[in-house]
């Protein structure tokens, strides 16, 4: 399988080259040159499968000759093997017709961990077989800083650098990044907004020089492994549900664009899905776009789920190429324009596909706080603000009430938040008692400026990589 760029201007690469690019050098993210598909047989045919045995099915095309099926099964093994469920993304039932896929039960409590502990694994093994070594950059909002430094912790192939806007994640996110101790992972606060720390990192790809010194590589849904490591979830959850014999019907809470592109990327290998519902928070440009068909960002309101706190969905130019007809040069021109101009008009060709693939709906504070207290009362089940979002989305969504069942991905632990739900509930959930010194233990993080030479410099004195003189 080759990956092209959304862009158009970067050379076609295989897998464990896209692996371990991140962004293309054009700025554009890669995407398959074709969609790989399944039959309805084919998919029927997971059912009751160990997860990871579907990871291996799912990921098998993308992933080509390089990798054998043999070492792609016993990664997904090793990384599956120690999610706290035996079902790694159990399904549980909250309402007549409505299921909630939980995907926090990794290690960090949130769902990167399933694409994360995979991801590192294949990247360990593309780089020692290349006898070679990375520098990881990531921005997070919250939860992927905590997944990649947990996965990677340790690594000898790699150093991690995570960029955390300061002060807009939870104390337990933030502790998550910052108290490991081993020296190749390294948490920095910035000051600034989540869509500050990602375009940083954008930059340093785009900074060829220091890009090809520091051998940059990324974690974030940028990388296209994250992507199709998520699409499994969205087999096995629609399998279990009867898939193959009727469709299914996802509510996705949605910042970077990328969990509901992997649902996206699903349908488009076969999975009969009826509706993908996008469920936003109060910074709801994605909602808006689907109104308006004119993507324009504003200023980034802080909410009790930060993680979605985002203004620029970095999947949906991966989107929008696929629904402008992979028009790569369509594509640069709206990127360009949200540079200058901070917004771009989707097109009339792209606003009817998007309309036709996706319904959107947009939670407020109150209406976050509102579903996480109806669903508890109704039904026990305890809701994490960004899930909260979906559900509320999903009873929003056009035709959600045509007896398709409607899975709502729950994409944290309500731990993560203690005090966002302890406002909202007047109860505080407690962490597994294998966090239980998170809280207590110390933490070592620099803050520094939204400055791109800043935090280039950070990054060049602490690789270790670098520092010996290795790559
Ligand atoms: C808890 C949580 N929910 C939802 C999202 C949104 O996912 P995506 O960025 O893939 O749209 C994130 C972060 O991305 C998250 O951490
Ligand atoms: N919500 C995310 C933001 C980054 O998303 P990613 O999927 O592109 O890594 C986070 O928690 O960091």
């Amino acid at each position: 399988m080759k990956y092209v760029s959304t862009r158009g201007q970067a050379p076609s690469l295989d897998f464990e080259d896209v692996l371990l690019a991140g962004l293309a050098r054009d700025g554009g993210l890669y995407v398959p040159e074709q969609w790989p598909q399944f039959s309805q047989e084919a998919i029927e045919a997971f059912a009751g499968m160990p997860f990871s045995d579907v990871a291996v099915e799912v990921l098998s095309p993308y992933v080509g000759e390089g990798i054998s099926r043999a070492d792609l099964a016993a990664m997904a093994r090793d990384a599956y093997g120690a999610f706290g469920h035996a079902a790694v993304t159990p399904l549980v039932q909250i309402d007549t017709n409505r299921f909630v896929l939980e995907l926090f039960h990794g290690p960090t409590l949130a769902f990167k961990d399933v694409a994360m502990q995979l991801l590192a694994r294949l990247m360990d093994h593309v780089l020692e077989k290349r006898d070679s070594r990375a520098t990881i950059i990531g921005a997070t909002s919250g939860d992927t800083g905590g997944a990649a430094i947990e996965a990677f912790r340790g690594s000898k192939n790699v150093d991690v650098f995570i960029l955390f806007p300061e002060g807009r994640v939870s104390d337990v996110q933030r502790r998550m990044m910052t108290t490991p101790r081993e020296a190749n992972v390294h948490a920095i606060a910035v000051r600034g907004t989540f869509d500050d720390a990602q375009a940083l990192v954008k930059a340093m790809f785009n900074h060829h020089a220091f890009r090809d010194r520091v051998q940059l590589s990324g974690v974030n849904s940028i990388n296209w492994a994250r992507i199709v490591a998520q699409v499994t979830y969205y087999f096995v959850a629609a399998v279990a549900l009867g898939a193959g014999r009727r469709p299914v019907s996802f509510a996705v809470p949605t910042g970077n664009f990328g969990d509901i592109f992997a649902g996206y990327v699903a349908k488009r290998m076969g999975l009969a899905i009826d509706r993908l519902v996008i469920a936003s928070n109060e910074n709801d440009i994605l909602p808006r776009t689907l109104e308006t068909g004119s993507y324009e960002m504003r200023g980034v309101t802080a909410t009790t789920s930060p993680s979605m706190d985002i203004q620029i969905s970095s999947n949906f130019e991966r989107y929008l190429f696929e629904a402008c007809g992979r028009q790569s040069d369509v594509v640069r021109a709206q990127m360009e324009s949200l540079k200058q101009s901070r917004r771009f008009d989707v097109g009339s060709r792209a606003f009817e596909t998007l309309k036709a693939d996706f319904a959107a709906a947009r939670a407020g504070e109150n209406e976050v706080a509102d579903t996480i207290r109806r669903v508890q009362a109704e039904s026990g089940y305890l809701l994490d603000p960004h899930t909260a979002c979906a559900v509320w989305a999903a009873d929003r969504a056009p035709e959600s009430n045509m007896g398709v069942p409607q899975v709502v991905l729950s994409t944290a632990h309500p731990a993560k938040f203690p005090d966002a739900m302890e406002q909202i509930t007047g109860m505080r959930p407690g962490l597994p008692d294998r966090l239980s010194t998170l809280l207590s233990d110390e933490e070592r993080y620099p803050v520094l400026d939204n400055d791109l030479s800043q935090v280039e410099a950070f990054i060049e004195q602490n690789a270790r990589a670098i520092r010996q003189g290795q790559v």
